[in-house]
């Protein structure tokens, strides 16, 4: 028989037992969701088939190998000794993973956003729509990213010169994000229209898009991050231009 004081002495005790681990598991929980990752990344990413997997081999082993499309990162822990290496794979579905790197990563020295210089500029607009997504997250960042742009493939006589590339993506760009803001008018106004003139809008890149404007033609000039472009072919070992400017952003 357990008499009336050893009962409440028990019950107390189970209470206590419970509340301190409810405690843990909230904190545990809290941190999982607020920590960000401290450890320094370069990330390598651009659409699917571009040869981002093939970069990263050759920067990471030295040689040229045969690559699969990739369904999971690559990781190079501390290459160069300094910077996590990742190589995101590029397809649609995938996108996610990177975009929940760039939030999660508290130090990003640079992004390496490989393109395939032999695709037709009028094809461009799923990658500029990719990399409109990038610039919405590394534009608010802390500590503006640099972005390189590496024109991959050179070494094909269906490569088109950097410059162009560049050009029909600032255009894409452009034009994705007049699309976005005029839908966004559009919601607005009938949110106005409805509520009587509720101007917060929910959409968390807005701040971002709107500060371009249709009067003024997209440039990445104008961004706070430098994006550079530069040619270069994997295949042909070719990519001194790019492992010069990954130096930088290491090193930095
Ligand atoms: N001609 C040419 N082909 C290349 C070059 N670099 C890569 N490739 C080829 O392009 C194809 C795609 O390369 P990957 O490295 O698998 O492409 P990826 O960007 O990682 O593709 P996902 O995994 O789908 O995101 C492969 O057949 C490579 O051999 C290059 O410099 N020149």
């Amino acid at each position: 028989m357990i008499d009336q004081n050893t009962g409440a002495i028990i019950v107390g005790c189970l209470l206590i037992l419970l509340t301190t681990l409810a405690y843990f598991v909230l904190t545990a929980k809290k941190s999982a969701t607020t920590s960000k990752t401290k450890e320094p990344a370069v990330f390598i990413t651009g659409p699917s088939k571009s040869g981002k997997t093939a970069l990263f081999t050759l920067l990471t082993t030295g040689e040229v190998r045969n690559t699969v499309t990739s369904q999971d990162t690559n990781i190079k822990k501390n290459y160069e000794s300094r910077v996590n290496l990742i190589d995101f794979p590029g397809h649609v579905k995938l996108h996610y993973k990177l975009m929940d790197a760039l939030r999660e990563t508290e130090h990003i020295k640079g992004i390496l956003f490989v393109v395939d210089a032999t695709i037709d500029p009028k094809k461009l607009s799923e990658t500029a729509e990719f990399l409109l997504e990038i610039l919405t997250i590394t534009e608010v960042s802390k500590e503006p990213i640099d972005i390189l742009i590496a024109c991959n493939k050179s070494e094909s006589f269906t490569a088109r010169p950097p410059a162009k590339i560049v050009e029909a993506l600032e255009k894409e760009v452009g034009l994705t994000i007049e699309r976005h803001n005029k839908s966004l008018g559009e919601v607005k106004k009938r949110a106005d229209f409805n509520v009587g003139g509720d101007d917060e809008s929910d959409d968390e890149n807005a701040g971002f898009l709107e500060n371009f404007n249709g009067n003024t033609k997209f440039k990445f000039s104008m961004l706070e991050g430098e994006v550079e472009y530069m040619k270069g072919s994997v295949t042909k070992k070719d990519i001194g231009n790019w492992e010069e400017w990954l130096d930088g952003k290491v090193s930095a």
